[in-house]
């Protein structure tokens, strides 16, 4: 389903496990800081309001999205207790195909990490082609990209400590 078909911070058709028994680390690029900001705040706010404890969250800045991957890797290997890494990025098509080779990039790399580590490595990444789609899924129309996010990373703890 398209995002413009649906709101990025609803959750209320779903249940939302507690997080209070989990620790997740959050890794924000400072690319498009203004974006990443508000995903970062929403994904923040969204931890804890599911019960995710303030001590038991990791928070760390890295330069672009392509940065998103070795974060990842580094935090599971320093904090192995961590039950969840989210890893929030905003790339905004330019003129060449940087994009494209920085998408592709993040989005197979997170994916490998988490495999890697067997640990939820959650895709919090907006792939624009402008930055009002950014805006409209950074607390705007479409709601917060961090937020689903930081649900997402709930839900993948929890289901983890059920198997
Ligand atoms: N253009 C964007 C970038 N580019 C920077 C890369 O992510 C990376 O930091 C650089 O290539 C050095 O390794 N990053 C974003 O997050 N968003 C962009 O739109
Ligand atoms: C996604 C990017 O790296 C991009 O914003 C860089 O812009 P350009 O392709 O015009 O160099």
């Amino acid at each position: 389903m398209a995002t413009q078909l649906k709101n990025l911070s609803d959750f209320s058709h779903t249940t939302v496990p507690d997080g209070s028994p989990y620790s997740i680390a959050i890794a924000v690029a400072e690319w498009n800081a203004e974006v990443t900001g508000a995903l970062f705040n929403g994904a923040l706010e969204t931890l804890k309001k599911h019960g995710v404890k303030e001590e038991n969250i990791i928070s760390v800045a890295v330069p672009g999205s392509f940065e998103l991957t070795g974060a990842a890797e580094i935090l599971l290997n320093k904090h192995p207790y961590l039950h969840a890494v989210i890893c929030l990025g905003c790339v905004i098509q330019g003129e060449t195909k940087h994009f494209d080779f920085i998408c592709d990039a993040v989005a197979n790399g997170l994916s490998n990490v988490g495999i890697k580590h067997s640990k939820p490595v959650i895709f919090g990444v907006l792939t624009t082609n402008d930055q009002q789609q950014a805006i409209d899924r950074s607390g705007g129309k479409h709601g917060n990209k961090g937020d689903e996010a930081a649900i997402t990373a709930i839900k993948m703890a929890d289901l983890a400590a059920s198997l």
